[in-house]
């Protein structure tokens, strides 16, 4: 196990710090290949997410939703434009912070739940205590608070395989909360579930954010699950071209058909 020294605390890294801002992307490019292939997968976008606050990125297929959550989340690099996470310039971490930022900052829930299916619920909700290169220490009240708050002390000693995908995904909630991170990305959180479930799923998410003070961004395709977001970003083309506070389903999907409707007449007039 190696010892990475402590995120830096002197500001070397840190860029207008702001104490509600838990991460903040400044004219951020991302492209992939070269020459005549080359996609523009994020075409330059400035956006701030806050504590507290959920942040629903919607769009089409192929409008760059899971590039600027994988750019956010420091697992991939800007082609150009800065990204800020709990006041550090990632750009400027080694790799042994970076992987320490995402390991005590940063919370992770999947579409596929991702639990290890030979451990228990509770072992999977404790796991990344024990991973990274330096061990996170317990908060057995918090714990204890979200295993309540879930609803998952009865399921606790069962595996995986024999939790409904409801549960599931509470378990990976309390495991990406266990360490009150500055941001959970979730990604498509209710892509397995159906629709009551995934409801409550998110309303037991949105309700853990305002009360740790963490931010949340949610990448979805689900108007119905953007409507539980404090605030919704429409992209299209690698930009923002839309941005809502806390709207309906109706409100969203009206959006995001306007905006397939914009792009198809688009491509209509490109010759
Ligand atoms: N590694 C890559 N290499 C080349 N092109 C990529 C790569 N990753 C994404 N792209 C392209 O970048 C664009 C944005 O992709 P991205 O996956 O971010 O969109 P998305 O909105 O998340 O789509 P979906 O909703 O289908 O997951 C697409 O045109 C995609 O084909």
């Amino acid at each position: 196990m190696t010892n990475t020294p402590p995120l830096p605390a002197d500001g070397s890294s840190t860029l207008r710090p702001s104490p509600s801002v838990v991460a903040r992307a400044t004219d951020v490019v991302r492209v992939f290949g070269s020459g005549d292939t080359a996609v523009r997968a994020v075409a330059g976008i400035t956006a701030s997410f806050r504590r507290g606050e959920m942040t629903a990125i919607v769009g089409p297929s192929g409008s760059g939703k899971s590039t600027m959550m994988h750019l956010l989340a420091g697992l991939d690099t800007p082609s150009s434009g800065t990204i800020e996470l709990d006041g550090q310039l990632i750009a400027r971490l080694s790799d042994d912070h970076l992987a320490a930022l995402r390991h005590e900052r940063m919370g992770f829930v999947f579409q596929s739940f991702n639990l290890l299916p030979g451990l228990t619920a509770l072992e999977n909700i404790r796991l990344p205590e024990s991973l990274g290169a330096r061990q996170r220490s317990r908060d057995d009240v918090w714990e204890r608070e979200l295993i309540a708050r879930l609803d998952i002390g009865r399921v606790l000693h069962r595996r995986p395989h024999e939790l409904s995908g409801g549960q599931q995904q509470r378990i990976a909630i309390a495991r990406a909360l266990a360490h009150r991170p500055a941001v959970v990305f979730a990604d498509e959180p209710t892509g397995n579930l159906d629709l009551a479930t995934g409801d409550i799923v998110l309303r037991l998410l949105s309700e853990l954010v305002v009360d740790s003070g963490c931010g949340v961004i949610l990448v979805t395709h689900d108007p119905r699950a953007a409507s539980r977001a404090d605030r919704v970003l429409a992209l299209r083309d690698g930009r923002v071209v839309a941005e809502l506070g806390r709207a309906n389903a109706t409100d969203i999907s009206a959006l995001m058909l306007a905006d397939a409707h914009d792009h198809s007449d688009a491509s209509l007039r490109t010759p």
